[in-house]
């Protein structure tokens, strides 16, 4: 679903974020992507999200090379990731029910599709029942399933997180992870960027680490050598 094949980035005045980066991630595969600050989590997402372009080697998403994506593809592309954010990113001016329906407004779903879809998504995360709150009366917690709910409401096949928990309760980390390990169960590959370290070694799942740039681990997290204190 997702490959990197010897990718280096590099930001303008030189800074490499990025050094030769090797991984590949199969439909339905639950990974997490780790490391100090600043190793380079978020570029790698960038690069698959189209927000940067690597300045050496490829980005391949569901088999296909970003290298020469046309920009009009670009939404496109993007209409296939879910992406879950640590601050929500949710507009408190509407509704949960608006909020989660954003999506596929965007792209022109007729609004009978967009209720049966929307409380699909709701009902995935539990929260059928507040679709008319609006997110500021939600806990954190629920403010961050309405995230996953939008997330997943197109149904893509690949779902990236950067630091989805960053600001919940261990118990509430959990239950995100749990969420997150659901879709993996029904087909979606899922990345997961996080320094939560003891969260990742309660789940028992593919860990790559990332040290100045390097891929400097890949496997179960007993391999995690030197990802704690990041
Ligand atoms: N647009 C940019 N221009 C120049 N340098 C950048 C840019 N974006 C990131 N960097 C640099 O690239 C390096 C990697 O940054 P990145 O945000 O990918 O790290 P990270 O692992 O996600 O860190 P954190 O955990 O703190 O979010 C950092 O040194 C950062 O300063």
């Amino acid at each position: 679903m997702i490959e990197f094949q010897h990718v280096t980035k590099r930001y303008e005045g030189q800074f490499t974020a990025l050094r030769d980066v090797n991984f590949a991630l199969e439909r339905g595969e639950m990974a997490f992507l780790t490391g100090h600050s600043g190793a380079g989590k978020s570029t790698l997402l960038k690069l698959i999200m189209l927000m940067e372009r690597p300045t050496a080697g490829q980005v391949l998403v569901g088999g296909q090379a970003l290298e020469h994506t046309p920009r009009r593809r670009i939404p496109y592309i993007r209409r296939h990731i879910g992406v879950v954010f640590q601050n929500h990113q949710l507009l408190f001016d509407r509704t949960v029910f608006d909020n989660v329906a954003m999506p596929l407004e965007v792209t022109g779903v007729p609004p009978r599709d967009i209720a049966r879809r929307v409380r699909a998504a709701l009902d995935k995360v539990g929260l059928l029942k507040k679709e008319q709150l609006n997110p500021v009366s939600l806990s954190g917690g629920e403010q961050q399933r309405v995230g996953i709910a939008r997330a997943v409401v197109n149904k893509p096949p690949l779902l990236l997180a950067d630091e989805p928990t960053g600001n919940l309760d261990p118990a509430l980390s959990t239950e995100i992870m749990e969420l997150f390990r659901e879709f993996s169960r029904v087909g979606v590959c899922v990345l997961v960027a996080t320094h939560d370290i003891d969260l990742i070694e309660g789940m028992e799942r593919r860990v790559l680490t990332l040290s100045e740039g390097q891929l400097t681990g890949d496997g179960p997290v007993s391999t995690m050598e030197g990802a704690h204190g990041g």
